[in-house]
């Protein structure tokens, strides 16, 4: 697991460490690996280092104080290093001295545009981890100018640090350097921060406030058979998607199923004939009271909202095993909450709501703090939710949250929410921890997805096609 702190956190923790570190110096290591990766872009996008340009942007903090040390550190491999100071009376005085005395040259902000289109490669120490909200309009404008790779310093400038909300003018960096720990921006806001390193400045902390899986993790917590297993001992599910009119739901939620796991999968609904003649090995009945036994349901996909909606999911969720409810079974939830009176409240319900679902389950869109909202509708409903967006994030009761930060995009297709879900099943099924099964399906879902767009558009089923290959990918890393 990697472990994520909010700056509150990060920042007590470093108050602790500064007043047992010499005065400086934890600036000038982070500045340092800064000045590290700095050169390494330049040699990748310039083939060199000496004699190339960059223009450093520095704000009025700490985080434009590492700007400027890293400035004076990348003087050293001859690098002619401009910086654009937006508030020259407040900008950090010992960055600034020793960016003055190896040479580097400060520009005024009329100045600043040109020197940031001669640049190689831009830094943005406008605002760390103290700022909030967009940037303001000076730093705003002279970011048009950019069209060099851009390094921002410990988060991308105009991102909320807390939530990776971007409400305004904010920087979208090529590579973000962060120091001590990752804190919430970094999971949340991919397509802001670009590729994120952690360098390690000595910070202490503990329990995480929200949390990433590693592949290890989801390696590790991914059923494999023993050679004792047969299809019951994996896990039966059962999946209560589709209809006769839309019958694709139950294909996608069913197949996904099939390829999550080695457990057995029994389908009950209408669209039973075109399930069995996709996928031979699921057992399908046309409705949920003669489907036969099963661990975990699978339920709403495509099953419409109306009065036989209802009934489906009053009697999964009476069955006493853990049901992953999404799709219209969100909306029916919503509708009518006294389904969940059905349910035994021991047993796991995970709900897999989108933005609007979520909306209707809380009666608010989520806004801007995801992680948050997702911890209050896992609270209220007392399951674990899997609120879907660009980045999903995944709340349990207990106040536990990880985020799924996803390679692309490739996911928003039509369908796609109806493969998740099917993966959730197959893991509850299976007797997974309903958070991690939720977390690891996620994983699992969106690396599906960037192997089937392989940089072009996919398909649901072509998402659900690559889960074997994802899988594969996610044991040979461990095995
Ligand atoms: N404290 C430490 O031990 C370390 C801190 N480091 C750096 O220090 C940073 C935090 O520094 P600071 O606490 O000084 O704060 P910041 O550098 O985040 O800057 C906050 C300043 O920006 C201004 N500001 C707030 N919102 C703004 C906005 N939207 N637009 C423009 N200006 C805005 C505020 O007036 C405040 O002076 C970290 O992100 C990191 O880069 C590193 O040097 C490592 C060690
Ligand atoms: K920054």
């Amino acid at each position: 697991m990697q472990g994520i702190w909010t700056t509150e956190r990060i920042r007590a923790a470093e108050d602790r460490l500064l007043a047992v570190t010499p005065d400086g110096e934890l600036m000038r290591r982070a500045a340092f690996a800064l000045a590290v990766h700095a050169a390494e872009m330049l040699a990748e996008h310039t083939g060199s280092v000496s004699g190339r340009r960059v223009t450093l942007l520095v704000g009025s903090g700490n985080n434009g104080g590492d700007a400027l040390w890293a400035g004076a550190f990348l003087r050293r491999r001859n690098v002619a290093v401009s910086a654009i100071l937006l508030k020259p009376e407040r900008a950090h005085g010992p960055g600034l001295a020793a960016l003055k005395r190896s040479g580097g040259k400060v520009v005024s902000l009329e100045d600043g545009p040109q020197w940031i289109r001669r640049a190689d490669l831009v830094v943005d120490g406008i605002v760390g981890i103290s700022a909030r909200g967009p940037l303001r309009p000076d730093a705003a404008a002279l970011l048009e100018h950019v069209s060099a790779p851009v390094l921002a310093v410990d988060l991308p400038s105009g991102v909320d640090p807390d939530t990776g909300a971007v409400d305004g003018p904010a920087v979208v960096a090529d590579r973000t350097v962060t120091f001590g720990a990752l804190k919430p921006v970094h999971a949340l806001a991919p397509a802001s921060c670009g590729e994120v390193s952690l360098v390690d400045i000595g910070l202490r902390l503990s329990e995480p406030d929200l949390q990433r899986l590693d592949t290890a993790d989801v390696a590790a917590a991914w059923p494999v058979p023993g050679p004792d297993d047969d299809k019951y001992s994996q896990g039966v599910v059962g999946v209560a998607a589709g209809s006769a009119t839309y019958p694709g739901a139950a294909v996608l939620a069913a197949g996904a199923a099939v390829r999550a796991t080695s457990g057995l999968v029994r389908y009950a609904g209408h669209a039973a004939d075109v399930v069995r003649g996709q996928w031979p090995e699921v057992i399908a009945t046309g409705s949920v009271t003669d489907a036969g036994r099963v661990q975990a349901w699978v339920v709403g996909p495509g099953i419409g909202t109306g009065h036989e909606g209802r009934e489906v999911l009053r009697f999964v969720l009476g069955r006493g095993v853990p049901v992953c409810a999404d799709a219209d079974a969100t909306t029916i939830i919503a509708r009518s909450p006294d389904v969940l009176d059905a349910r035994d409240p021991d047993t796991p319900l995970v709900l897999t709501p989108h933005a609007g679902e979520f909306e209707r389950l809380m009666g608010s869109p989520p806004g801007a703090d995801r992680v948050a909202a997702a911890r209050a509708a896992a609270r209220k409903y007392d399951a674990v939710v899997l609120l879907k967006g660009h980045c999903t994030v995944v709340a349990a009761p207990d106040g536990r949250a990880l985020v799924n930060t996803p390679r692309g995009s490739w996911l928003a297709t039509a369908g796609s929410g109806d493969v998740l879900s099917g993966l959730v099943g197959a893991l509850l099924a299976a007797g997974l921890d309903p958070w991690l099964a939720a977390g690891a399906a996620a994983h699992v879902h969106s690396l599906a997805g960037s192997l089937a767009a392989d940089g072009a558009p996919t398909s649901a089923s072509g998402i659900l096609g690559a889960i074997p290959d994802a899988l594969r990918s996610v044991r040979s890393l461990t095995s």
